[in-house]
């Protein structure tokens, strides 16, 4: 700022990202500490008072994506240039804090309060275009372009050729106090039904609002206030420690740190297309992977192939889906009815009904028919893995792949390993997961595996509670009032 042979400055990122959000290991520091003072004053001296207020124009060059106190950056800024893959959004609310670097006041008064709602409440993320269209950003490049054109666009600013705009001054998009007022209250409302029990929510849509009653520099500070109230709460310290959870799964020893490298997973058969096969066909086809998809007869291969192309309507309905990528996706499924059809394939899934024999066969057949680098996974969620392989001479390619229902929607994948999996089948099938957008947790092959061996004490104390003589009603609406989303009896 202090340079004279500095007119204007761009702000980017690296690595083709501009930025994932403040660091969230300083809030894991916090909570273990207590010490609010680790949280950098970043909202009022960086973003308001050398950025914002500057005498210098500064633009934001965004690559990959922007979230959280990285996309508040941005809008600090005087103008937002952006590749057209970029995703922008402020997921704070996921880890029990509102946006802390101006994001409650700077983004409704960019693209307006309802989309501004949208993407903090529920922590959802809009690509460039949809942000050019609501006036987040400003102009999209490509990434070859992107430096040259955020530099004249800075240029251009300084030298007046181009408005000179602080979002937190803007007005224009904010709509008359007691029209806010009114989707304020339709948000507050929404927002007890959905999330009862989290303050962050209620939290910020005060902040907000403030902002707009006050203005948006009382709004700024209001939500570093709340911010800093919020960091502390139970809330946070469960969700922050969720998020380094979630992300510690993709780490096992003895698969993904020596060395090995996942291989080429291209065409995957379903064995089954009841209820689960035909959920996990639907996962794998809507990741661009070909599917096989085997029944035993004719009527029950249509009413599998039929469930898969319901499940792909339905997020046509939902608007999750266009019709091109709908009809895209489906031509990845093939049904067949016999074996012979799977001897190209690189997994294979059952997902049959729980009968030891019928598995036992199956796995004989597929061992015989299907190449022999061909992962053999089961959904099974009762069954001994060493049970189901015992008829074949392949226990190191022998793995649990259980998906929970519906397997196109839930996230989480257990991949249940023997003593004898190989390390090669584990890394493959956690690879498998991720690109079908799922959490795979690898498991050990014990009763149960992971959720369910955690689901038994909890419906077992139910019950005991009930021959206690405790109401079925009341147990459902404690274990509901903490936050489950329906109780044991429901
Ligand atoms: C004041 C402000 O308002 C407060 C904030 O900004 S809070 C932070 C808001 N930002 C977020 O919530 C984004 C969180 N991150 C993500 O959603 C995803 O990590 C991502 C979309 C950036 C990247 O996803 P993906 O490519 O699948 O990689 P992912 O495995 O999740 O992350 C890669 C690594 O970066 C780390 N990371 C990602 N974002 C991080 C962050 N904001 N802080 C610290 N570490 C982060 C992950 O922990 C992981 O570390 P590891 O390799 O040691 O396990």
């Amino acid at each position: 700022m202090n340079r004279s042979d500095v007119k204007a400055i761009v702000l980017t990122g690296a690595g083709g990202k501009f930025s994932g959000g403040f660091d969230i290991n300083v809030f894991a520091e916090v909570h273990k500490s207590g010490d609010l003072s680790l949280l950098p004053d970043v909202s009022v001296e960086l973003v308001v008072n050398i950025i914002e207020d500057a005498r210098k124009p500064s633009v934001a060059a965004i690559q990959g994506l922007a979230l959280g106190g990285g996309l508040e950056l941005t809008m600090g800024c005087h103008a937002r240039i952006s590749t057209p893959e970029a995703q922008l959004g402020l997921p704070e609310l996921t880890l029990g804090v509102i946006p802390g670097f101006g994001g409650t006041q700077r983004l409704p008064r960019l693209v307006g309060l309802p989309k501004a709602l949208e993407m903090m409440l529920l922590s959802k993320s809009i690509r460039a275009k949809e942000g050019n269209s609501y006036g987040l950003i400003d102009a999209i490049t490509s990434p070859e372009e992107l430096i040259r054109v955020s530099r004249l666009w800075a240029l251009d600013i300084a030298e007046r050729r181009k408005p000179w705009i602080s979002s937190l001054h803007r007005t224009d998009k904010l709509v008359p106090l007691s029209e806010a007022r009114e989707i304020l209250k339709a948000a507050r409302l929404q927002v007890k039904k959905t999330n009862p029990h989290m303050p962050q929510h209620q939290a910020c849509l005060d902040a907000i609002e403030e902002g707009i009653v006050f203005g948006g520099y009382a709004g700024v500070l209001k939500e570093a206030k709340v911010f800093k109230e919020l960091v502390l709460s139970n809330t946070s310290r469960g969700l922050v420690h969720a998020f380094f959870s979630q992300r510690a799964t993709s780490k096992v020893p003895g698969v993904t740190d020596v060395g090995l490298k996942p291989r080429s997973i291209k065409i995957v058969a379903v064995i089954g297309g009841g209820l689960m096969g035909s959920g996990i066909a639907t996962a794998l086809i809507l990741s661009g992977t070909h599917v096989i998809l085997k029944e035993v007869d004719s009527a029950y291969l249509q009413k599998g192939l039929k469930s898969v192309e319901a499940n792909i309507e339905g997020l046509v309905k939902k608007g999750s889906l266009s019709q091109d990528k709908m009809k895209k996706t489906l031509s990845l499924l093939t049904g067949v009815l016999d074996y012979s059809e799977l001897k190209n394939v690189d997994m294979v899934i059952e997902a049959v009904i729980e009968k030891v024999p019928l598995k036992q066969s199956i796995f004989s057949e597929i061992e015989r028919i299907c190449p022999p680098h061909c992962i053999l996974a089961t959904n099974t969620s009762t069954i001994d893995l060493n049970i189901v392989g015992e008829k074949t001479a392949s226990q190191d390619r022998i793995v649990g792949a259980h998906f929970f229902s519906p397997a196109h929607v839930m996230p989480l994948l257990e991949i249940v390993r023997t003593e004898k999996t190989s390390p090669q089948v584990i890394l493959d099938l956690m690879t498998v997961g991720k690109a079908i957008k799922k959490v795979p947790v690898v498991v050990g092959n014990c009763t149960g595996f992971a959720v369910n061996r955690t689901f038994f004490p909890y419906g077992q104390a139910a019950t005991m509670l009930v021959h206690l003589g405790v109401d079925v009603f009341r147990i459902d609406k404690v274990i509901s009032n903490f936050g489950m989303p329906m109780g044991p009896f429901q």
